[in-house]
């Protein structure tokens, strides 16, 4: 191991964050939510705090030693001064050094590991832990972009505040204080000017920073709404350019540019005008002191030694006091960050395991819907007294005019989100009362719109059970007829067959090949319950009827949920149960429902060339 990660490698192990077991986070706002995280890090952050605040001594005692040295030495020579000073002397240069180098090694090497790189990592990996709990209603409110930026956007400014409060702030304070009272010790009349530069310092840090945050805060905005239409535009850039609308979205892209442009430099024109009040402020104290010394060295009350001590701590207050300035202002862009993003983070998820939520047992795959009542956020009702009663092994087709609330009816009984009132059952257990992970992994579903996560095919089919021997993944690859297509894979880095990507959400793959991808990945989670949500709508006739031999198998001894918009698909289920409008209409065997003359006959009837001709009327 080299030399360097040698040294660092204890830094690294003060704070691993993927170790730190999740806690949920508080949102009593910013400062509950610092304290959170700093107490994750005691040690090293209280260790940071008290060199920072060392180290400024340390400096502030070389510049008094410097003083009194030129001093002792031009009153009575160097050689009998040296003498008299041994001891003192032999302190003050282990104080020069190595002393202060190595506070300061101490105070980088902990702020660089723990607060640089460990505390964002732990906030990042937390945030994700806080993300991932939250419902699909969360999601589908946010961009899945969005969310992320966000939890970035925490880690950073957590980490900023952090790096102010324990770093830069005690530096600067003992800086502040000891320079003062050291001027005092010097000569009283020289720290005239230093309480005048810092109450005016002080001023201009009450005026600019409050302006400053506001429109900091506004330039962030705009910058992430311009990062978010962005976002959004790529996103959908099949739509803009089949409508070929690029210029029209240019042109809002335009704007929202030269807003994000206007609010900087409105942001940086008080930042420039703040810091020519500091820079004057400090030009001002330079010429102060320098009067008061030049005064003092004629009247006999400044020594030489002094001159010049008074004239080193003016040139250090000068150079930070633009530093305490940016401070303040970080320290309220910050907070303004923190507010804005960590609601993600600490809005608590409405779908959660019960207290004392036991894994549900499936022993025969009976599914009872129970009064049960449903909508989205709003009062609209999507499902209304709904009651239906699925027995062990059944199988069950859906059918309703779009909008009806089939894929809402299955959505609910995977729990991704809660009945308002009414319960389901699964083998008698209420699914509100059963772990989220058991009931999930006790259906197989295949959505309607399948999107694959971008990694390898193998890698997507495998998700259906981690863990799948390769003769099982193979079989289940024959059983959804994807064979074929996956040996012919090759991707752009030049991987092929299942170590092939798929791109994006899958979009190197078609419609239909998605939709063998997600029925091997059922195939291989063998759940004793399916829902298929118009498994096969994107299939040509000919694959349809060789997956549909394959379906057929894989239902056999199962309870299935069929939603199906293609009737001729389920056509030969046991039972059809009709929707409209979040309620049951009919249900009954699909040659009875034929014969009596509702809306499924009528549906039926008007079908042609296997899809229904007019199902949004
Ligand atoms: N995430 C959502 N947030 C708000 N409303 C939603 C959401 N998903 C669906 N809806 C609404 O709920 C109603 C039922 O939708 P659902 O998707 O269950 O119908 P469906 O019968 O499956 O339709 P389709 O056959 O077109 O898929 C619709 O009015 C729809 O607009």
């Amino acid at each position: 191991m080299a030399f360097s990660n040698r040294l660092f490698r204890p830094f690294e192990t003060l704070l691993r964050p993927l170790d730190i077991p999740f806690k949920t986070m508080p949102d009593g706002g910013p400062f509950r939510l610092l304290y959170h995280f700093a107490r994750y890090a005691p040690g090293p952050l209280i260790s940071i705090l008290v060199l920072s605040a060392a180290i400024e001594i340390s400096n502030l005692a070389v510049i008094w030693g410097v003083s009194h040295l030129v001093d002792g030495v031009s009153e009575g020579g160097a050689v009998p001064y040296l003498r008299e000073h041994q001891t003192a002397l032999v302190l003050f240069l282990v104080l020069f050094f190595p002393v202060t180098p190595l506070m300061s090694f101490l105070c980088n090497a902990l702020g660089s590991h723990v607060l640089s790189v460990a505390m964002p990592a732990l906030i990042q990996w937390h945030g994700h832990k806080a993300v991932e709990r939250q419902d699909l209603a969360f999601f589908h409110d946010l961009f899945a972009g969005q969310v992320a930026t966000r939890i970035a956007q925490v880690a950073s400014a957590v980490k900023q505040q952090l790096a102010v409060a324990i770093w830069l702030l005690p530096n600067f304070i003992v800086q502040l204080i000891g320079s003062l009272a050291l001027m005092i010790t010097l000569s009283w009349p020289l720290a005239i000017p230093v309480v005048i530069w810092i109450a005016a310092n002080a001023l201009v840090a009450h005026r600019a920073i409050p302006k400053f945050s506001g429109t900091a805060r506004k330039s962030a905005k705009a910058r992430s709404r311009l990062v978010g239409s962005m976002t959004d535009l790529y996103s959908n850039i099949q739509t803009v350019k089949l409508f070929a609308a690029e210029d029209s979205e240019a042109g809002a892209l335009r704007r929202a540019i030269g807003t994000s442009m206007e609010a900087q430099y409105r942001e940086r024109q008080i930042g420039i005008l703040s810091d020519m009040a500091v820079i004057t402020l400090n030009v001002l104290l330079f010429l102060s002191i320098f009067a008061v010394s030049v005064w003092g060295l004629v009247r006999g009350f400044v020594s030489i030694g002094e001159f010049v001590a008074a004239i080193t701590l003016t040139q250090r207050l000068s150079a930070n006091s633009r530093g305490f300035l940016s401070m303040g202002q970080q320290i309220f862009e910050a907070v303004g960050t923190i507010r804005d993003a960590m609601p993600v983070m600490t809005n608590a998820p409405s779908v959660v395991d019960a207290t004392g939520a036991r894994p549900l047992a499936v022993t025969q795959g009976e599914i009872r819907f129970e009064q049960v009542d449903f909508g989205y956020r709003d009062e609209t009702p999507v499902l209304q007294d709904l009651s239906l009663h699925i027995h062990p092994g059944e199988k069950v087709g859906l059918v309703g005019l779009s909008g009806a609330g089939k894929t809402t009816l299955v959505s609910l009984l995977l729990r991704l989100f809660d009945v308002k009132g009414g319960r389901i059952l699964i083998d008698g257990q209420d699914i509100a009362r059963v772990t989220q992970a058991s009931l999930r992994q006790s259906i197989g579903y295949i959505t309607q719109d399948v999107s694959l996560l971008h990694r390898s095919i193998g890698d997507n089919i495998l998700y259906g059970r981690p863990g799948a021997s390769e003769v099982e993944v193979t079989s289940a690859i024959r059983g959804a007829s994807a064979a074929d297509f996956i040996a012919e894979l090759k991707d752009g880095e030049g991987r092929t067959g299942r170590d092939a990507f798929v791109g994006d959400r899958g979009v190197r793959l078609s419609g239909g090949q998605r939709q063998r991808v997600a029925i091997a990945r059922v195939l291989l989670k063998d759940a004793p319950i399916l829902v298929l949500d118009e498994a096969t709508s994107a299939l040509d006739s000919e694959a349809e009827a060789t997956i549909q031999e394959k379906l057929d198998l894989l239902m056999e001894g199962k309870t299935v949920i069929a939603i199906a918009h293609r009737l001729s698909t389920i056509a030969r289920m046991d039972r059809i149960v009709v929707l409209d409008r979040g309620r049951i209409i009919e249900q009954g065997a699909p040659d009875n429902l034929l014969r009596s003359g509702g809306l499924y006959s009528r549906l039926w009837a008007r079908q042609t060339g296997g899809y229904i001709a007019s199902m949004d009327d």
